[in-house]
């Protein structure tokens, strides 16, 4: 349940009218509910409520400075994978020491900046990498606190883009190899291993391959435990899936029910870090029909968003559910919505019935996670303007591009 839900005939963001937040701030324009976002923090968090744990929110999927204040607020951790991530969680007020630092590609000046900070732990995702930060941490005179994350080679079940347990996947260390890494971070002095750590993948619906992954985890926790090397936390990663049309995901507590029968009285903390489950369906893409076109195949909806604001369908053919922001009665017709990027693949949706007429407003539903955050430029579209609604309050929480910002920092030749 989210908070997007018609109201006298017209959508509505919580308390505010949709039709009324266009008119104010244009479109295309993202909306984001902070009583949705809220809930399903909570869903997480009081999951768990009775077991130590860790909700380290995924600022990859809307790392919009309001948004994660909103989260900061409630006492949430942040799971990051950049330098970038890090500044926007501090700018926001986030507790450094909550946040964990992913991503496979860490440089020695985010390293340096995540020790400087005190952040809670670096996953680790290679041997070679694990050997930088431990010169890194010496020559501050630090110690690093790392949890590996180890690739347990399970089969998510979701796209191929956004599978990551898998042994042909880039992220994490392999699980043979595994045990031997984790005793080397043991040994080196620059580092304290805090913990173990997995993510299989993004927008899973079902629970079993948590679960496969949760037992090939505890089997190797045990397995360090009786080499002496003690782990504290288990880091199951982020990837529960959300309803975009007719999926039916584990809830939160379902989910957490599940992992947390398997620990059997262990003693380890949990940490999770969500992304989609908690911004996916605190969203919305709202977009104005500029132009109706026919050929003889197909009825074109064409729209002022396109796939640099929202790049999900094209990257992926994800499919997000498109609705009349103020339904009309009548025959539907079947259409592709469609922006005005020069790319055949530029469609938020195909096939869609729907009984439109231009300037029409049409919402894209499930856009708070990975949308605003994957946006660019592209045909230089300055990108969309973000709300958030309170209420019956609402907030431009990142205005709109002007058309000279798309050219900032450039420069012509002499
Ligand atoms: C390491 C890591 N943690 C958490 C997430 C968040 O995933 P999701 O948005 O599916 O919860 C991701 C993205 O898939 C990730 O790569
Ligand atoms: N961007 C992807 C999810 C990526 C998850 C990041 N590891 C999506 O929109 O579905």
């Amino acid at each position: 349940m989210d908070y997007f839900l018609y109201q006298e005939g017209t959508l509505h963001a919580e308390q505010c009218s949709v039709v009324d937040l266009a008119h104010t701030y244009g479109t295309p324009l993202y909306i984001y509910s902070r009583a949705t976002l809220e809930r399903h923090w909570h869903a997480f968090d009081s999951a768990v409520a009775n077991h130590p744990h860790l909700i380290c929110y995924a600022v990859k999927a809307n790392s919009n400075l309001a948004v994660l204040n909103v989260l900061a607020r409630l006492g949430s951790g942040f799971d990051i994978v950049s330098g970038g991530e890090l500044a926007r969680v501090i700018e926001a007020g986030g507790d450094p020491s909550k946040v964990v630092f992913s991503g496979v590609g860490k440089t020695v000046a985010e390293m340096e900046m995540a020790l400087g900070l005190g952040i809670y732990c670096f996953n680790v995702e290679s041997a070679a990498e694990l050997e930088l930060l431990n010169e890194v941490a010496l020559r501050l005179g630090k110690v690093a606190p790392v949890s590996l994350r180890v690739n347990p080679d399970v089969d998510a079940g979701t796209h191929p883009y956004i599978s990551t347990g898998l042994k042909e996947n880039k992220f994490g260390i392999a699980m043979e190899e595994a045990e031997r890494i984790f005793i080397r971070a043991h040994q080196l002095p620059g580092l304290e291993v805090k913990g173990a750590d997995c993510h299989i993948g993004s927008q899973l619906t079902e629970i079993q391959p948590f679960l496969d992954a949760m037992d090939r985890m505890l089997g190797l926790i045990d397995r360090l435990a009786e080499q002496g090397v003690n782990i504290a936390h288990l880091d199951v990663g982020g990837g529960l899936g959300v309803t975009y049309d007719d999926e039916q995901p584990p809830a939160p507590s379902d989910y957490a029910a599940a992992l947390l029968d398997k620990l059997e009285g262990r003693d380890l903390k949990l940490i999770f870090e969500p992304g989609r489950a908690i911004a996916a369906n605190a969203g919305i893409f709202v977009t104005q029909v500029l132009y109706l076109k026919e050929n003889s195949d197909k009825n074109f909806a064409l729209v002022d968003g396109a796939m640099n604001d929202l790049i999900r369908p094209s990257l992926y053919s994800a499919w997000q559910k498109i609705i009349p922001v103020v339904p009309r009665a009548g025959v539907e017709r079947n259409y592709d919505v469609v922006g005005p990027v020069c790319e055949t693949g530029d469609f938020l949706g195909k096939d869609r019935m729907l009984n439109l007429q231009a300037k029409d407003l049409l919402a894209v539903r499930s856009s708070g996670a990975y949308g605003f955050t994957m946006s660019s430029n592209y045909n230089s579209r300055p990108r969309a303007a973000e709300v958030m609604v309170d209420g019956d309050k609402h907030y431009v929480v990142r205005a709109r591009e002007t058309v000279s910002q798309l050219w900032q920092g450039e420069q012509l030749l002499p």
